[in-house]
């Protein structure tokens, strides 16, 4: 069933909305079927008030997790890894129940505990108290393991960094390389990615970049500029740097069986439900819109950084989209407006 025409002056009033509700700028790209638009209104940088653009790179936060799984799924391609396997067959003695599998752990199911809640409880001192920290992947687990788990290995979604960190340390175990390295063999280099990276513990973004700004907790205080930062608290859960280019070329690739076999990328759409309209597969969302389209991605939340990256079933229309600030949730909602415009056109409610 055809796609409907997208509705690109939509993107503008969705950005321009973002903008009124405290995003200093908002960008978007829409990829479809080898025809380009752009979206982009608001500034990069607030001390030099240069306008933001689709050119400058940004921090996609949890997307991030779709570029672990697709390692994932590959190495289950090369047979290095079974998906149902438990994860303590590769990494013995790591989780403290045998029972949770590869599949859980990339399905959310895991039930191991989110230790960013702990960790970003509150907003602005929580980020500043680990913005140069560097963490290794086990003291990140070990923050987790302190608390119970929230369901039995296999029970409902709860969505958890904890189990994007696993990924990582799964990846690095099983390839004897850093995630970084498979990252750019796998992924980046073949799609010639050249606005992408993983750069973990460095805190800068190379190149032109949009400057990202958190806001705080309280309301009316100043924006705080956190676009250097480690990310060492998310690393294969949330580290890699992007641009609105790079994203719709990757998705296409994955939805276009691309990057893995059919079988695997049939694995990675086992849906459980997620929320409201979405559902997630592994290291993938799905949400429905409301012309009755499905899309196919993730969101990314990391300080000073709002990122939407969805495309079509077949990955010939992409949309990515990021807004320069985060801890907003009205600007968070308002950004689904970017998957109305771009997939529903104009019938978008
Ligand atoms: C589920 C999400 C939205 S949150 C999750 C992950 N990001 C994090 O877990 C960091 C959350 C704290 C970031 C911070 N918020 C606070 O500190 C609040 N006290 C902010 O907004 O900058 C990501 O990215 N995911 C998004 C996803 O997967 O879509």
């Amino acid at each position: 069933r055809a796609l409907p025409k997208p509705d690109v002056t939509g993107l503008w009033t969705v950005l321009r909305t973002v903008r009124r509700q405290g995003a200093p700028g908002a960008m978007a790209r829409l990829d479809d079927h080898g025809a380009v638009h752009w979206a982009a209104t608001g500034i990069a940088d607030r001390r030099t008030g240069r306008t933001i653009s689709n050119t400058d790179r940004f921090r996609i936060g949890s997307v991030t997790k779709i570029f672990s799984a697709v390692v994932l799924l590959q190495l289950a391609d090369e047979k290095k890894l079974q998906l149902d396997a438990p994860v303590n067959r590769y990494l013995p003695g790591l989780l403290p129940d045998d029972r949770i599998t590869v599949r859980h752990v990339l399905s959310h199911r895991s039930g191991l505990h989110d230790y960013t809640n702990e960790m970003f409880a509150r907003t602005v001192p929580g980020f500043e108290a680990v913005r140069t920290k560097v963490f290794t992947y086990r003291q990140l687990v070990e923050r987790s393991l302190s608390k119970p788990r929230t369901t039995r290995p296999g029970g409902a979604y709860s969505y958890s960094n904890t189990n994007f960190v696993v990924a990582g340390m799964l990846i690095e175990k099983l390839t004897g390389h850093a995630v970084r390295t498979e990252y750019k063999n796998r992924i980046i280099d073949p799609l010639e990615l050249r606005d992408t990276f993983y750069l973990h513990p460095a805190t800068k973004i190379p190149g032109r970049h949009a400057r990202g700004y958190l806001t705080p907790d309280t309301a009316g205080a100043a924006l705080v500029d956190s676009t250097e930062q480690t990310v060492s608290w998310a690393q294969s859960a949330g580290a890699v740097i992007s641009s609105t280019r790079d994203l719709n070329t990757f998705l296409s690739a994955l939805l276009g069986g691309r990057l893995t076999s059919r079988a695997q990328l049939d694995q990675m759409q086992r849906w459980v439900p997620s929320g409201t309209n979405q559902q997630y597969g592994l290291g993938l969302r799905r949400r429905h819109l409301s012309c009755g389209v499905s899309v196919y991605g993730h969101t990314g939340a990391v300080q000073g950084y709002y990122t939407y990256a969805f495309a079509s079933k077949d990955g010939r229309r992409s949309l990515a989209a990021l807004a320069n600030t985060s801890n907003n949730g009205t600007v968070l909602n308002s950004m689904l407006g970017t998957l109305e415009s771009a997939f529903c056109g104009k019938q978008a409610k």
